[in-house]
């Protein structure tokens, strides 16, 4: 093992006048702590002077880490995005060596479409990286056991190899130096010698100096666990594998409890062992390219800010489809629903950003704290702006596709809903009386994430009668396509080219893949980075997930008390014919049906 007593002890003694044998012994020692040697020795580059980051995977044998994860890890680092310093660990109950979690993992990573170039060599020396470590999410011992293979890949000296190497340094010392004589005289004051300057060393690992080179051991946990198990985990973590001298930092996958109580509750578990800087609440939809970009749209071009109020824009709509069901996930799902797994993380966090007013400044606190006003000034949702559904099976082209209780870990009678529609309001100056309509629904006709901003008719349109009686087809729509195939786009009228006066409304098209050649990050990717980095704008405050929560909470008991039934819609369709009436109640016609070509 590299072991290596403090580049840069604070205690290091000045020369005494009338040095004793023991204390000319320890200034020896001390002298030769802080010096080169021990780095040459232990084999380390002298040169190299950064920090080390430890990156561990809770959870690394699962699905979330195989897909999103290493897969993020591996593009950070052949972008040289990562420190020069780290080291990824796999922590999970299952048994598996290190080679079979470069194995594992080696199946998942992809190289970039664009750059191709050194990426088999990348991918091995990626690998390289990777180790694995067995253990229970709640054991201490077994985090100690983590921390002491992190603490080898960091360079920093436990206080047992600490004490063997000072005794063999001292040997050392006195057999060369001559120091034999006095040994056995000195033999007691010695012993309490040692054991003082372990007691300061210690001090000094906590502090931050007992790492390579004196820098620091940075690590983060990336939770990627079941819910349940998040406390036990982030207590041992904490407790049995923090780092002596630099930040540890713990992202947490959502969900974030499953209302306010439990919510709090978590919060308030978590805060028992982390600070609220040192907890990293990820929600993946905030590092999607385009929701990072909603800020810069709005704030960087005059022509939307003005714009941007209940004077023009008639209502807000967040979509979100998936084509596919639970499938797999059902167990998980069931216990959540579409409301938590979807709407009150991802879209809302989308409106937040989208409808807050300037912040002071780009900096994380500022950036949240206009968000968690926004979310303060909302109104709980009520049932009646609520439309739910559930998938049922469908047969098409010869295949059978399930229902979402078809799935062996879901209830037969179960009342989950798989889709959701809700109206939502924002009582303050600028969105009095806006409706901001949500969906979002699992199997149904496509994938997509959307926003879709519907502005007012122009007052007095000179062009009225070239629209006929459709005046919604007269009305601009600004569309910001999050995924797939990214696109902002704005619906505008223009007169079809000829001699006569014909209208037709057409797209300003901002289509990333034909704007820009390279490829969009994956959103966990940038999130990684931001908490390596230590920035926070892309992630969870606590007050702001309580003020999410409170929106739901009171609708969601309602549905789970009342036992309201769910609308069904068939595997692959465009969902419960309920969320038309819903919008139809204030006066909108959702976007996405299909009266734009670009949708
Ligand atoms: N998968 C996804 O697409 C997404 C997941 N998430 C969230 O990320 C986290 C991880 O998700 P995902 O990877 O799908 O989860 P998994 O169900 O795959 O669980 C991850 C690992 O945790 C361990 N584990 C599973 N169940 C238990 C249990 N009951 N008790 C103890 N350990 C258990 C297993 O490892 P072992 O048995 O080896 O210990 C498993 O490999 C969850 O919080 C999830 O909500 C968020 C967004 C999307
Ligand atoms: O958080 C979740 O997100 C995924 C959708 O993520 P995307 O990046 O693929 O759009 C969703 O499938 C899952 O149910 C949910 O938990």
């Amino acid at each position: 093992m590299a072991i290596r007593p403090p580049g840069a002890v604070a205690t290091k003694v000045s020369p005494v006048e009338k040095e004793t044998p023991i204390e000319k012994l320890k200034s020896e020692l001390l002298s030769v702590t802080s010096s080169n040697e021990w780095d040459e020795k232990a084999g380390f580059d002298i040169n190299e002077n950064e920090s080390t980051v430890s990156i561990t995977v809770v959870g690394a044998s699962g699905d979330l880490a195989k897909k999103k994860i290493f897969p993020a890890l591996f593009a950070l680092y052949y972008e040289g995005c990562l420190p020069k310093h780290f080291t990824v660990y796999g922590y999970a109950r299952s048994k598996m060596t290190d080679a079979e979690l470069r194995n594992m993992v080696s199946k998942t990573l992809t190289c970039r479409i664009d750059k191709r170039e050194n990426c088999g060599e990348k991918m091995e020396e990626f690998l390289k990286r990777c180790f694995y470590h067995s253990g229970q999410y709640d054991s201490e011992e077994n985090f100690a056991q983590l921390d002491k293979k992190l603490k080898e890949h960091e360079g920093v000296v436990s206080d047992a190899d600490l004490l063997s190497m000072i005794i063999f340094q001292s040997d050392v010392l006195v057999g060369y130096r001559g120091f034999r004589l006095f040994l056995s005289d000195a033999l007691c004051t010695m012993l309490t010698y040692i054991s003082d300057f372990i007691d300061e060393l210690s001090l000094c690992q906590k502090s931050s100096t007992l790492s390579r080179g004196g820098k620091a051991s940075n690590r983060l946990f990336y939770l990627s666990i079941p819910p349940n198990i998040f406390i036990d985990a982030v207590k041992c973590a904490s407790s049995s594998a923090s780092s002596g001298n630099g930040w540890t930092r713990v992202i947490v996958e959502k969900p974030f409890g499953r209302d306010s109580d439990s919510s709090a509750a978590l919060t308030k578990a978590l805060k028992q062992y982390l600070t609220e800087d040192q907890i990293f609440r990820i929600d993946h939809y905030l590092g999607k390219e385009l929701v990072e970009n909603l800020s810069v749209l709005r704030f960087s071009n005059l022509i939307f800010e003005p714009l941007w109020s209940r004077q023009y824009i008639r209502n807000v709509q967040l979509i979100f489809s998936e084509d596919f069901g639970t499938e797999g996930r059902g167990g998980y799902f069931d216990h959540y629903g579409i409301i938590r797994d979807i709407m009150q993380n991802h879209l809302l966090q989308i409106l937040a950003l989208f409808a807050m007013e300037t912040p002071v400044s780009l900096d994380a606190e500022d950036i949240r704290n206009e968000k968690v006003k926004v979310l303060r000034s909302m109104r709980p949702l009520q049932l009646e702006d609520v439309v739910i559904g559930q998938y049922k099976s469908h047969s098409k082209g010869g295949v059978t596709y399930p229902a979402y209780t078809d799935d062996k870990t879901v209830p037969k009678d179960s009342l989950t809903p798989t889709f959701a529609a809700a109206a939502l309001f924002i009582d303050n100056a600028r969105w009095d009386g806006v409706p901001f309509l949500m969906k979002a629904g699992k199997a149904l006709h496509n994938k997509r994430a959307e926003i879709r901003v519907q502005f007012r008719h122009v007052p007095g349109n000179l062009y009225n009668r070239n629209f006929g009686t459709d005046l919604d087809q007269a009305t601009n729509e600004l569309v910001i396509r999050v995924q797939p195939d990214e696109a902002i786009y704005l619906k505008i009228n223009n007169k079809v080219p000829g001699l006569g006066m014909r209208l037709d409304c057409s797209n300003l098209n901002l289509h990333y893949a034909a704007r820009y050649s390279k490829e969009i990050p994956d959103a966990y990717e940038r999130l990684l980075l931001d908490a390596i980095e230590g920035e926070r704008r892309l992630f969870i405050r606590s007050d702001e997930l309580d003020a999410a929560w409170s929106l739901f909470t009171p609708v969601l008991a309602e549905l789970e008390e009342k036992k309201i039934m769910p609308e069904y819609y068939p595997y692959g369709s465009r969902g419960p014919v309920g969320a038309h009436y819903l919008a139809a109640r204030y006066n909108v016609r959702w976007g996405d049906l299909g009266l734009d070509q670009s949708a």
